[in-house]
């Protein structure tokens, strides 16, 4: 398919799914269940907040303690509002773009994004940085609208390809372009806290999208992020 008929489709109100994510390839979608949202946050809440009782009690915590009796309600709010708040559509940020009246023709990168997500197989932290890349076909996108999208998708279970994969598509669909690109190096707690325990090692991802298939092109954007970064 084009990328043209590929942007009139995403635009068609027939193809919005439950997170919002109707732009977003089969392959990249987050596995939602179509009743998603049959509950509001709150209601939410409330049923996590019952189950995470459940584990705790069963771990043999007692949770008249002062300093545990409040961490069922707060981990189930900390699910919904915040670690998993970018299941909710109505928290997309919005992608606002401009004309890009300057003229600006080169690729502009922003680097060292801050991330953090959650791991969708053991539900632990991975934490790292996310670059993103694009050369404008017309649009130019506010920087920090950049960021926001990667804080959107990482707010989900997540595996670290889909995330990558989804917040080239975000920003593809927002600027009119096949020309982005997005690198992840991050690590998993899974990983470094827990079953092999390498505390060293990290996980570099990549999704290079148009123009920065080209070698040239793609040998820019990595220089400009040079993986060096500490996390
Ligand atoms: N491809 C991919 N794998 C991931 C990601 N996050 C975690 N994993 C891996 O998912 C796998 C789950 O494997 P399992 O064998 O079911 O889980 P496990 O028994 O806890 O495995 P160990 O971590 O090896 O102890 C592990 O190898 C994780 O390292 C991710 O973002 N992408
Ligand atoms: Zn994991």
């Amino acid at each position: 398919m084009k990328f043209a008929q590929y942007l009139l489709m995403i635009n068609n109100e027939e193809f919005q799914d439950e997170i919002g994510d109707n732009h977003i390839s089969t392959n990249a979608k987050n596995p939602v269940r179509e009743d998603a949202f049959s509950i509001t946050d709150e209601e939410k809440i409330e049923k996590i907040k019952k189950d995470v009782e459940n584990i705790l009690l069963t771990l043999g915590m007692d949770l008249t303690d002062d300093s545990m009796k409040g961490t069922p309600n707060r981990v189930a709010k900390m699910f919904v509002k915040e670690m998993f708040g970018g299941l909710n559509p109505d928290k997309k940020p919005k992608a606002s773009t401009f004309e890009n009246n300057y003229k600006y023709g080169e690729m502009l990168v922003e680097k060292n994004i801050t991330l953090y997500s959650t791991c969708e197989h053991h539900l632990l932290p991975i934490i790292g940085r996310a670059h993103v890349a694009y050369i404008s076909s017309g649009r130019v996108i506010g920087l920090s609208k950049m960021n926001r999208i990667v804080d959107h998708y990482a707010k989900r279970p997540q595996v670290q390809e889909r995330l990558t994969m989804q917040i080239v598509q975000e920003l593809q669909r927002a600027l009119g372009t096949e020309d982005v690109a997005c690198v992840i190096d991050a690590k998993h707690l899974c990983v470094n806290s827990r079953g092999i325990k390498d505390i060293e090692s990290s996980t570099v991802t990549s999704e290079f999208g148009g123009k920065f298939k080209d070698a040239q092109t793609k040998r820019e954007f990595l220089d400009y992020i040079k993986l060096d970064t500490q996390f």
